[in-house]
């Protein structure tokens, strides 16, 4: 904002701004009335698209200092109050290979549940999966990849015996009507291998549906799709898998994170993963920066007219909270403008 004159910036204060409609969270505003002849430039969206807030997990996993358990608790109850309706709460992996989440007990004890929002938690295995349910999990996550070299630095496996532990998991978790989603890694791209083929995501996530996830979640690992690979992409997964059962889970490494959910949703997907803050990272993709932030895709999704049932200005103070906590900069750049940083 440096260049910007001080008038302009008084014009779109933070303050008059909150007393927007768009920025309290209210349902979007209705369509102005259109002129005969007049049509809206962007077609194909839905009403409503629901948004799966990961950054308790996906956001907080990368960090370098151990968050304590008290802010990560503090964090998602934040976010609880803020209309979402899932919060990736933690993940029960190994502490050896992720430190950051070996309170995932903890976690998930002490966290304040609120009616309507699920907390699901990864578990890439049987052990991880008994250990969430002792812990209280009432939902969870299996997370494979499009890629071997990926799956192979992320979880150990190759992609074959991975399914394997996935089924095993989904086969439990069907006995204790516990909801399983499943997310496909490296839809767009591998740090390891580059160029995904749209084939190989479309077989994976075919594998995942089949053996029972609800929904699957396509993620862009490393940020390096665009609108164009996401609709190659989609139109292969989706020759598989009906659209209401994708959704889409994008990192903005090349700030091609809003375009390519715009791309995803005009195609039909009405789920998008997003980091409040956009926290986040991988810590088996280097480089690979945070998830698109929640703010950031709520403000689109508001301007859309298209409903989110979350409070944007809720989930700001949940990423001023925890910013301030990290001691960091926000990555949301809705969030820059609004608190002038
Ligand atoms: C998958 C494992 C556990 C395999 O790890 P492994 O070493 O191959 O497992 P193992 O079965 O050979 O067991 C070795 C040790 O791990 C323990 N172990 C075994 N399983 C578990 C478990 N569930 N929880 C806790 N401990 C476990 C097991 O008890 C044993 O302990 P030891 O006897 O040596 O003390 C390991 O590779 C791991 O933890 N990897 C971390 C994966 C991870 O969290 N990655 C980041 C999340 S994925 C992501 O960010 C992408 C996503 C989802 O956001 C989407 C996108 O952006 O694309």
């Amino acid at each position: 904002m440096g260049t910007v004159p001080s008038a302009l910036k008084h014009c779109l204060s933070y303050q008059h701004l909150l007393k927007e409609q768009l920025w309290i969270g209210e349902p979007a505003a209705p369509p102005p009335a259109l002129h005969p002849g007049q049509e809206f430039q962007i077609s194909g969206l839905p009403d409503y698209v629901k948004i799966v807030e990961v950054g308790p997990r996906d956001g907080l996993q990368n960090e370098k200092v151990t968050v304590p358990t008290d802010i990560k608790i503090e964090l998602i109850n934040r976010l609880s109050k803020a209309g979402l309706s899932v919060i990736e709460a933690t993940s029960f992996v190994s502490s050896k290979w992720v430190p950051q989440m070996a309170d995932h007990t903890e976690v998930m004890r002490r966290i304040e549940r609120h009616p309507g929002v699920q907390y699901p938690v990864l578990t890439p295995n049987l052990q991880g999966f008994h250990s969430a349910i002792a812990a209280g999990a009432t939902e969870v996550s299996v997370f494979g990849a499009a890629s071997e070299s990926f799956n192979k630095m992320n979880i150990n496996c190759s992609i074959e015996e991975s399914i394997e532990k996935f089924e095993e998991v989904t086969k439990s978790a069907r006995n204790m009507n516990i909801p399983v989603r499943g997310y496909v890694s490296c839809a767009l791209g591998c740090p390891y291998e580059g160029n995904i083929v749209p084939a190989k995501v479309a077989e994976v996530s075919k594998q995942l549906y089949s053996m029972g996830c609800y929904e699957i979640s396509l993620g862009d690992t490393i940020g390096v799709g665009t609108p164009g690979s996401m609709k190659r992409m989609l139109e292969a997964v989706m020759k598989e898998i009906p659209v209401s059962a994708l959704a889409v889970h994008c990192h903005d490494t090349y700030g091609q994170a809003l375009a390519n959910i715009l791309t995803a949703i005009q195609m039909g997907v009405g789920v998008v993963d997003s980091a409040v803050a956009g926290l986040g990272g991988c810590p088996y993709a280097k480089g690979a920066t945070g998830n698109v932030a929640t703010e950031d895709v709520l403000y689109m999704l508001n301007g859309l007219g298209i409903n989110t049932g979350v409070n944007l200005y809720k989930v700001m103070e949940a990423g001023n909270f925890i910013c301030t906590a990290l001691n960091k900069k926000t990555n949301s750049k809705v969030a820059q403008a609004s608190f002038n940083v």
